[in-house]
Formats: C-alpha cells, sequence, structure tokens
C-alpha cells in the first residue's frame, strides 16, 4: 500500500503535450520531491495522480492498484495546496473535523435527515462523535496547533494556518500525501521551520508523500530522491546526493545548486584523465571518461581552492580577476573571470580573515575528480 507508480503517463490539453513519457516508481513511505521550473508539468502531474485531470494514456497506480477509472475521492490522496484553501469562518478543529464528517454523515445516510451545514460548522454547537473527536485531537497535537484548536483560522499566521491544511490532510489518515508547493506563500525563515515540521510528521507517519517545488534547496533539504523535470519530460530521478554529485545533464547541473559550466574540446585521454581546452592558454584535467570531444566541464563553486603561495599541488591551476566578492556569514562568493569564462567560487570564512579585493588576481586549484565532463 502506498507506492505511486506512473508508466508511461502522457497529458495533452487541446492538442499541446504538456506531459510525456512520465516513468515513475515512488516507493511506500517514501518522501518524493517533483522539482522543475514554472510550467514544466509538476502540477499537472500531480494533478492527474490526484484524479483532478485525466491521463491522456499511460497508467496510474496506488498501491499496486490501478486508480483510472476511479474518481480523486475514491483515490485516497491528501492534498496539500500552497492556497491553504481553509474555511476562514470555521475554528481550526471545525477545519480539520470538516471531511471525516462528511464521511461519516455520508456513511450513516444522515446528509438528509439533519442536513449537513447545522451538524458540521460549530463545533460550539456539534457534539462531535468520541472517535472524530480524538483523530482530530491526535493530529493537532502532530501539527502543534492543540493550543489553537478554537480560534477562527482567519486568527492564525500563514505557517500555522499551513499546519491546519497539512492536519485536514492528514486526519483522513491517505494512502498518499500530495503536496504542491505549500511553503511558497510563507516567509523564508518559517519556510525553513515548516521543511522540518513536515519532514518530522511524513518520518513520524511514514506516509508516502509527494512534493512539487520549483525550489531545488527545499528539495534537497526534505526529500529521500528527487525527480528534476523540464518541459513535460523527467531529465533524471536520483537522490539529492545523486543530483548533485552526478547530473545528467548541464541543466541539472545548473537548476540543482550553483556550478561553473565551462565548454572546451577534448584534446588528450592518458593516463585516467581526459584533458578539456577551455581557453587560449587554459586546460583542465578531468577524472571523467567520456568518448565525446565537445563536452561541458561541470564543477561545483566550492571545489575550486583558492591557491597561496605555498600551496602549489593541484593538477588544474587557473588565474583569474575578482570581478565580485560577496561575503555570506559563513562564506564568501567570489565571481572570477578566467580567459572569458566567469566561474564563481565558495571559500568559507573564520572571522579575522581578510575578504581579497575585487579587481585583484587570485589563483584557483580543482582536483580532477572534481570537475565531471558531460
Ligand atoms: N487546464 C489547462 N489547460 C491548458 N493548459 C494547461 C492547463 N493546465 C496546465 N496547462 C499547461 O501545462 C503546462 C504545465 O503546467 P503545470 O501547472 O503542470 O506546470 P508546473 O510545473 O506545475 O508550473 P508552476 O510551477 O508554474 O505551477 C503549462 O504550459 C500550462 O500552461
Amino acid at each position: 500500500m502506498g507506492s505511486v507508480e506512473l508508466k508511461q503517463l502522457k497529458k495533452d490539453f487541446s492538442g499541446v503535450t504538456v506531459l510525456q513519457n512520465i516513468d515513475l516508481d515512488i516507493k511506500e513511505g517514501e518522501f518524493f520531491a517533483l522539482l522543475g521550473p514554472s510550467g514544466c508539468g509538476k502540477t499537472t502531474t500531480m494533478r492527474c495522480i490526484a484524479g483532478f485531470e485525466t491521463a491522456t494514456s499511460g497508467t496510474i497506480e496506488i498501491g499496486g492498484k490501478d486508480v483510472a477509472k476511479l474518481s480523486p475521492n475514491a483515490r485516497n490522496c491528501g492534498m496539500v495546496f500552497q492556497s491553504y484553501a481553509l474555511f476562514p469562518h470555521m475554528n481550526v478543529f471545525d477545519n480539520v473535523a470538516y471531511s471525516l464528517n462528511i464521511k461519516e454523515l455520508k456513511k450513516n445516510n444522515l446528509f438528509k435527515k439533519f442536513g449537513v451545514y447545522t451538524r458540521m460548522l460549530n463545533s460550539k454547537l456539534v457534539k462531535y462523535p468520541k472517535e472524530i473527536k480524538e483523530k482530530v485531537n491526535n493530529i493537532l497535537e502532530y501539527v502543534e496547533l492543540s493550543d489553537h484548536a478554537y480560534k477562527l483560522t482567519s486568527e492564525l499566521s500563514g505557517g500555522q494556518q499551513q499546519r491546519v491544511a497539512l492536519a485536514r490532510a492528514l486526519v483522513m489518515e491517505p494512502e498518499v500525501l500530495l503536496m504542491d508547493e505549500p511553503l511558497s506563500n510563507l516567509d523564508l525563515k518559517l519556510r525553513h521551520t515548516m521543511r522540518n515540521t513536515i519532514r518530522r510528521i511524513q518520518q513520524e507517519l511514514k506516509i508516502t508523500t509527494i512534493f512539487v517545488t520549483h525550489d531545488q534547496e527545499e528539495a534537497m533539504s526534505m526529500a529521500d530522491r528527487i525527480a528534476v523535470m523540464k518541459d513535460g519530460e523527467i531529465l533524471q530521478v536520483g537522490t539529492p546526493t545523486d543530483l548533485y554529485s552526478n547530473p545528467k545533464t548541464p541543466f541539472i547541473a545548473d537548476f540543482v545548486g550553483t556550478s561553473n559550466i565551462i565548454p572546451g574540446t577534448v584534446v588528450a585521454r592518458e593516463n585516467g584523465l581526459t584533458t578539456v581546452r577551455i581557453g587560449e592558454q587554459q586546460m583542465i584535467k578531468s577524472a571523467t571518461q567520456t568518448e565525446q570531444d565537445d563536452v561541458k566541464a561541470i564543477i561545483r563553486p566550492e571545489n575550486l581552492t583558492v591557491i597561496g603561495e605555498e600551496n602549489e599541488s593541484f593538477d588544474n591551476t587557473f588565474e583569474g580577476e575578482i570581478l565580485f566578492a560577496t561575503y555570506l556569514g559563513s562564506t564568501v562568493r567570489y565571481d572570477i573571470e578566467v580567459e572569458g569564462h566567469k566561474l564563481v567560487v565558495d571559500t568559507t570564512y573564520e572571522s579575522g580573515n581578510q575578504i581579497r579585493q575585487e579587481g585583484s588576481k587570485i589563483k584557483l586549484g580543482v582536483l580532477p575528480e572534481r570537475v565531471l565532463l558531460i
């Protein structure tokens, strides 16, 4: 139960293909992120899984069961959106109890008899069944909102409202939790706190979670695995460390973290090293073996080392000029020009260190193992 499998999923809108050949195998209990730029098809993928869109072709299985013909309600997916979509005139408890109530009324065929509205809209007037009360209180504890249960949702902060939305999805005990950019409306600090909250709850409940985001840092810090999407296709699936250290394309190298991407031509292959010409004078050696001649050398900013007088033991050295120096607290980022290429270098900053001047010369080194050729 709880796994999600997409096979050759395709979606057209009025003849325009927005998803093509999507294959995904999301394991039970996994925290899986769909990451990609705006318009690449993340939300459409999610909506196909939830049943709000019908796929043009391909299959979707949840818990090993083909769900193509099932309505969204029958798919047992909980959804959390960027806009919290709460009922502002109801308190937190009532918002979270809402769907449980409907389910119970339907089950007992009480809709007509009592009317939905009197029964479920105000916990001050209504006596909830014990089971519903317990479930709601339990989930409010998980999201740390027990103390706010009887506040109107309009009286809550953004982060608290998003936790109500999360509680409302989780209280239904869904097989799969689908979250579409749930943190986008929060300020930076709150977003960081909410990342941890969501990850903690996901781990405790072990609920299969699919999380849509265009923010690579968010995906990297929360997900077990990430699918990087572009133009309706999946380019690569992997753990955060896989994607960071072995991006398959320059797009991924650039989208997942920051990369220096330097085009060049292979001029020699010897002793396990590939030599690439990247400028008139400048060569770079890489430990990547490749048969291609036109390549892109990918170097992460933290893998470039500033070389002082005493340290000359790099296979690769470059001399350049500092264009900008940006002090970022624990690091200093230098933008450097080397033979017409703009490189970014991250160096750790310890208090008392001198920050190098813009316009000054700098010497850099990088190990061949840290130069990836794509
Ligand atoms: N109902 C629709 N009718 C027509 N085109 C649509 C519809 N829904 C989405 N699209 C198109 O499908 C493409 C993918 O949209 P989708 O919302 O899935 O992207 P996304 O990656 O989630 O983007 P964002 O991060 O901006 O939300 C876009 O080009 C969009 O314009």
